[in-house]
């Protein structure tokens, strides 16, 4: 039984014209420009793109139609405690703009695990390329879910009908226009994004009394959430888990992720890939406060009542679609324009996650080994690629309806579990030198091996208690909690199991390296000067910058950050013995031999 079956003509129009306009800009890019005819403008936009639209599809690839759905869920359920999380933007955002942006541009790699070639070796990267396979399919499938399956809980909108209208659109557009289109297409639609929500809260906070009765009944209802500073490590969201947890969250994907990686590359230099970052934060933070606000408008509408009895699925998710119906029905276009915001979310995120599955499996699988294969097939194989992980999606999709859980939760868990080894293998190979490649490849599987035990673990023994309903019920709060007090603290395993899951990509980061490092210095560290040069950051020579400098030197890592070429390129100008005129003809033999080079090194250029 569904509720609304409030979908106007026009509704259907802008939902048909959302995905319209995506496929336009696919095609656009697919017959406009290089025609995507090589793998550089294919997976890489000729490297060519600023920091606007770079930023904007930063955002885009990781809030997806589990944000709008799951957040204010989250909110409802559990209070403004979440929203904390926007703290892990500062240090989330500046460690990928001057540590990681740094040493994978100025090492001209398409991918991020052909640095794991350069540092350690062939077998860490594909170790690498298919952990992060793993990852993107299972997020995929969960992105492609969320909204049909919300939309059909309460509106009886066709569900497998709609993700697959999803999938295929998306994998054409992604096909067609290769990362220039994903990027454009990602936004347009952020702005839709943040259009359907910011539409939502203006009615539903008019609808619901206006501002003051909104802010009254949210006070009342307790889930104005004050700084937890609770420092233990199983409850579920404190300040600590969200703003430092948080921190190794963000690192996996903003720091070390493929998909932002790409994006990072995707820059015309690293300056404007740097300043692309530094605009992802504000635009976060909007995203973050609007749909902790849809959150909080929610709960001042229902706050008593609970409408799951209503729905065809008990989960709070289903009820954020609810509260939107009840909110926008008999504003015709209200309701389309909510639908095209939840399937542009969830759009953006899938197109990304394709592009960036293609280019990982091209650039660290295929091309490897077929070293001789022509540009043409590269870039159709590439194509094929992208349609196969997109069918792949749907099959995940299906698996994504036995996981039941919230599906913020879900996703979230999936990072933590296998983003956060990751991010510990990067850490381990660019911060510490003596790691050598039996050692990354030892821990990358034990932090898995230990993540997933952790993650599947902490389901089977799960017992979340969210806070009861009741608008003015701190009486009941009080009591409750002085009694979960009494009876908790599980002790030993069990403990280990309740660990939050917003510790988990740190947890698993902090395995693989101690591990990794373990394993290295076991079976002989790698020396500084065996390392390529590049691959290091001197992470422990900037903390330990007040050791004097024979102590660093022990410690290793005083390397300086990799110069990119032009900087070496004028370290050498500046020392030849060189009159201005024959500086001008040194300057144009470097253009010429930057020609003859492959596009790695056609940053070649000289300041005079
Ligand atoms: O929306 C999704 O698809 C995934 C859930 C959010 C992922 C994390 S939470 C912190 C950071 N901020 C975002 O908007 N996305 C990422
Ligand atoms: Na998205």
């Amino acid at each position: 039984m569904h509720i609304y079956s409030i979908f106007t003509v026009i509704d259907y129009v802008i939902f048909a014209v959302l995905l319209a306009a995506s496929m336009g800009i696919g095609l656009y890019y697919a017959l406009s420009g290089g025609r995507q005819r090589t793998t550089q403008e294919f997976l890489m936009a000729d490297r060519s793109m600023g920091c606007l639209p770079v930023s904007l599809s930063l955002i885009a690839s990781f809030q997806s139609a589990v944000a709008i759905i799951g957040v204010p869920a989250e909110i409802y359920t559990h209070g403004t405690q979440y929203w904390f999380i926007g703290c892990a933007y500062i240090l989330g955002l500046l460690i990928p703009a001057h540590i990681f942006i740094p040493v994978f541009y100025r090492l001209r790699v398409s991918s991020a695990y052909q640095y794991l070639e350069l540092r350690f070796s062939k077998a860490v990267r594909i170790c690498g390329t298919l952990t992060f396979i793993f990852q993107m399919v299972i997020y995929m499938g969960v992105c492609v879910y969320t909204p049909a399956f919300a939309l059909n809980a309460v509106t009886g909108f066709e569900l497998w009908g709609t993700v697959l209208a999803t999938g295929l659109v998306c994998t054409l557009y992604t096909t067609l226009g290769g990362l220039k289109a994903v990027i454009w297409t990602d936004v347009f639609q952020t702005v839709v994004m943040f259009a359907g929500q910011l539409a939502v809260i203006v009615v539903g906070v008019q609808k619901t009394g206006g501002v003051a009765d909104v802010w009254r009944k949210v006070w009342e209802g307790n889930r104005i959430s004050g700084l937890d500073l609770n420092p233990d490590p199983t409850e579920r969201h404190t300040f600590w888990t969200l703003g430092v947890g948080g921190v190794f969250l963000m690192l996996s994907l903003y720091g070390v992720n493929q998909a932002q990686v790409q994006r990072y590359l995707s820059s015309r230099t690293e300056k404007e890939a740097v300043r692309s970052c530094y605009m992802v934060f504000p635009s976060l933070q909007l995203a973050l406060a609007l749909s902790c606000v849809m959150g909080l408008v929610m709960f001042a509408r229902y706050c008593g009542e609970d409408h799951s009895d209503k729905l065809a699925s008990s989960s709070r998710d289903a009820m954020v679609i609810y509260f939107v119906m009840d909110m926008l029905h008999g504003l015709p276009g209200l309701p389309g324009l909510f639908i095209a915001c939840l399937f542009s979310a969830a759009l953006s995120t899938i197109s990304s996650a394709f592009n960036s599955l293609a280019t990982v499996t091209m650039e660290d699988l295929i091309k490897p080994q077929y070293p001789a294969m022509t540009e043409a097939r590269a870039t159709l194989l590439s194509k094929v690629l992208a349609m196969s992980y997109g069918l792949l999606c749907l099959a995940m999709a299906y698996l994504t309806h036995l996981m039941g859980d919230s599906v913020l939760q879900v996703a979230l868990k999936i990072f933590g579990m296998v983003g956060g080894p990751i991010l510990g293998l990067f850490c381990l190979g660019m911060f510490f030198p003596w790691a050598n490649s039996i050692g990354a490849l030892v821990g990358l599987c034990v932090g898995l091996v230990v993540a997933f035990w952790l993650g599947i673990g902490s389901i089977l023994t799960r017992s979340t208690r969210p806070l009861p309903l009741e608008c003015s019920a701190n009486v009941t709060i009080a009591i409750q909690t002085a009694i979960s007090l009494f009876f908790s603290q599980p002790s030993g395993l069990k403990r280990f199991y309740s660990l939050s899951y917003m510790w988990y990509s740190g947890f698993n980061c902090t395995t693989v390296i101690l591990i990794g490092l373990i394993i290295s210095f076991l079976t002989g560290p790698t020396k500084e000067e065996d390392v390529m040069p590049g691959t290091l950051y001197p992470l422990l020579g900037k903390l330990f910058c007040f050791l004097p400098e024979h102590l660093k030197k022990k410690l290793c890592c005083v390397t300086p950050l990799g110069q990119t070429v032009s900087e070496k390129i004028d370290l050498i100008a500046k020392n030849l013995p060189l009159n201005k005129t024959e500086l001008v003809y040194f300057s144009s033999l470097c253009k010429k031999f930057s020609q003859k080079c492959n596009s790695a090194t056609h940053h070649l250029y000289i300041h005079i």
